[in-house]
């Protein structure tokens, strides 16, 4: 395997050279390094730093530079595995050029994570984490780690393939990255109320091509009745851009009220929070100093992040302006004119178009208009 350097925080490795005429998918290399999850590692690198877990496993390493970063860069020992021996060879390389000390094994994930636990398990695979999601919780003690690129079954483009993995109903609409950033939370809240414990999320997002999820578990009946008492549904209705909320195990039966036809329904999922206040307030603080791997993706994302209102849907202004037939000005003149009349307003994480706030809808009509 041809060998080149990288260097991404202040962890400096050794990746496969990418063939030039494949560069993408980067998974056309012999052991999978992708530079565009920078941000991807920024981000759990500061939980960790926040958290401060007794172990860390990363379970599906490939080359190495997840879990090699932790390691690095928080002081947590690691336990770095992958299923592939070629990428086993890669760890060893990088983690003896690093003079660390941690823990590899060569291990198919699901049965590793059935036979011990870690503080922080952290699952990273090639597209969707659901075959993983039951062993990870298990193994867990307290943090769980997901990402997820399986965005077109998440986010309703694939209808069944989102129903098989993930028991919910996806729904392909303009927020459709925020649904399926909350049909992952919620199925992960389900599997974990299997085992007695709640999910709390830490700093969860959504960003180019990948979902990524950071939670603790928390055990005991209480906590997980809790995490299923924020699984819910959201309904959109087909012809107009109204869409409710509803915090309930089964979805009711709904009509908009501007067209009086039947809502469909997307879920369950996820209707709590997304982030814990303290946590991201820690992670902005931390990340002035932070050396990232990409510090302007980091920099534009975690106070968006801190700023986005606690509402589990959002409203693309373009498409509301679109559908009244207004020309809407700048989106900051409608999030101050929302916030003038009392109501929560902001800009949306995952999106440059995209709004949040509880505002009602004829409201945020009148609002768009010049
Ligand atoms: C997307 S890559 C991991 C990327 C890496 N975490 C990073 O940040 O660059 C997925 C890795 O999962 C490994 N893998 C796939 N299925 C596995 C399984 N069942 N058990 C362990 N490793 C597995 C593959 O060999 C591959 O190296
Ligand atoms: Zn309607």
């Amino acid at each position: 395997m041809d060998l080149t350097q990288v260097t991404e925080g202040r962890t400096t490795i050794a990746v496969p050279c990418q063939n030039p005429d494949v560069p993408f998918p980067p998974g056309t290399a012999p052991v999978f390094y992708n530079s565009r999850m920078a941000l991807n590692r920024d981000t759990t690198v500061l939980v960790i730093r926040q958290t401060t877990p007794h172990s860390y496993l990363d379970a599906m390493a490939a080359s190495g530079i997840r879990g090699l970063r932790v390691g690095y860069e928080t002081g947590v020992p690691i336990t770095l595995n992958d299923k592939d021996p070629l990428a086993i060879d890669l760890i060893t390389h990088n983690v003896k050029a690093l003079d660390l000390d941690a823990r590899i094994t060569c291990r198919d994930a699901n049965s590793l994570m059935s036979d011990e636990k870690f503080g922080f398990v952290d699952l990273d695979p090639f597209g969707t984490p659901a075959p993983f999601i039951d062993a990870a919780i298990r193994s867990s003690g307290k943090y769980l780690g997901v990402t997820a690129t399986d965005t077109a079954p998440l986010c309703g483009a694939h209808l069944k393939a989102g129903i098989r993995r993930y028991m919910a109903r996806p729904l392909n609409t303009e927020y459709h990255t925020e649904v399926g950033l909350r049909i992952l939370l919620g199925n992960v809240a389900r599997h974990a109320a299997v085992y007695d414990k709640g999910v709390s999320p830490l700093f969860c997002y959504a960003h180019e091509h990948f979902v990524r999820l950071h939670l603790q578990l928390k055990s005991s009946a209480s906590a997980a009745d809790k995490s299923i008492a924020q699984l819910g549904y959201i309904h959109q209705c087909p012809k107009c851009p109204y869409r409710m909320e509803e915090q309930r195990f089964f979805p009711g039966v709904h009509t908009c009220p501007f067209c009086g036809v039947p809502l469909t329904p997307t879920g369950p999922l996820w209707t709590g929070s997304i982030h814990d206040p303290d946590i991201l307030a820690g992670m902005i603080m931390d990340a002035d100093t932070f050396v990232a791997g990409d510090k302007a993706g980091l920099s534009k994302l975690l106070p968006v992040c801190r700023d986005e209102p606690d509402i589990s849907f959002s409203y693309d202004y373009h498409k509301l302006g679109k559908f009244y037939r207004l020309s809407p000005g700048p989106i900051d003149v409608l999030l101050n004119r929302l916030r003038d009349k009392g109501y929560h307003a902001g800009r949306v994480h995952y999106s440059g178009y995209g709004i949040k706030t509880d505002a009602p809808l004829d409201e945020i009509r009148e609002c768009l208009s010049p």
